[in-house]
């Protein structure tokens, strides 16, 4: 199929060269959600996520997709509740597409590809000092995961996809403020599935409680477009590859449960 065509473009890719998971690695995300195996937990709580915009600073092209990345030096912008113990703080969020609306994503439900996933990377602020310190270590990063669907514009993400083409190429950044990631999530946060999983990129280390959202958010077909306008390469290289296809391939589950928020 397509698809699995679009998995071998994405193997080529120079991040995927090498090392591909941690050996014996048995907690490596993403995952597809079988829906009706995930397990109903009555103690999980509403999650409560309160982020500044002023702490927005920065997108930059990372030669895998785009980040925008937040001042994490304090404890403004945040995360706690829902599965987590901890206070978890915003420190990035990117994105993973496909080069068609038919895939993309890196999690699936009920093995369903959605063309596009966000993820919004958490850091646990109350045990230890750094993210690159937390990445390395257990229950180190929180992930909110959410779904995107082709459909109606989504005006609060046109200010990002304006930033783009300033950033058209790997190790490019501009200057992004006063971005609210809230406006990114979906309007009921409490509907989620959430396991104890992995990077999705190298260094691939078992730190996340990934927390992936029931309900999907529309972006338009235009607006995708110009996420697959960014490059893979830098300016300096001669031949210029097109940023599609940044999603790892599915993982195993080990016996691991997946919990859900909702019955
Ligand atoms: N898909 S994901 O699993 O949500 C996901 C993440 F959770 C991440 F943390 C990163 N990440 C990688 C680094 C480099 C650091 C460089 C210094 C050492 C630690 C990694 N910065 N952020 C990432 F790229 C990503 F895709
Ligand atoms: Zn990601």
């Amino acid at each position: 199929r397509v698809r699995d065509a679009a998995e071998h473009v994405m193997k080529m890719h120079p991040m995927w060269q090498g090392p591909l998971a941690i050996p014996g690695g048995d907690r490596q995300s993403p995952i597809d959600i079988v829906v009706r195996k995930s397990i109903f937990d009555s103690e999980l709580k509403p999650l409560v996520s309160v982020y500044d915009p002023n702490t927005c600073q920065q997108i930059w092209n990372n030669g895998y997709s785009f980040l925008v990345e937040y001042d994490d030096t304090t404890d403004k912008s945040t995360l706690k509740g829902g599965p987590l113990q901890d206070n978890f703080r915003l420190c990035q969020f990117h994105f993973h597409w496909g080069e068609s609306n038919a895939w993309g994503s890196e999690h699936t439900l009920d093995r369903r590809l959605f063309p596009a996933e966000l993820h919004l990377v958490h850091w646990n602020s109350d045990k230890y000092s750094l993210f690159e310190e937390a990445v390395m270590e257990d229950n180190g990063l929180a992930v909110i995961g959410v779904f995107l669907k082709v459909g109606k514009r989504h005006e609060g993400l046109q200010k990002l996809v304006d930033a783009l083409p300033a950033i058209r190429h790997k190790g490019s950044v501009v200057e992004f403020t006063r971005f609210d990631p809230a406006c990114l999530l979906p309007s009921n946060i409490n509907d989620y599935w959430t396991y104890h999983g992995s990077l999705t990129t190298p260094p691939l280390t078992e730190s996340v409680t990934w927390i992936i959202m029931k309900h999907h958010i529309e972006v338009s077909h235009d607006q995708l477009a110009v996420f697959r306008s960014l490059l893979f390469t830098s300016a300096e290289e001669d031949v210029q590859k097109s940023m599609v296809n940044n999603f790892r391939v599915q993982q195993p589950l080990c016996g691991r449960a997946v919990r859900s928020s909702f019955s």
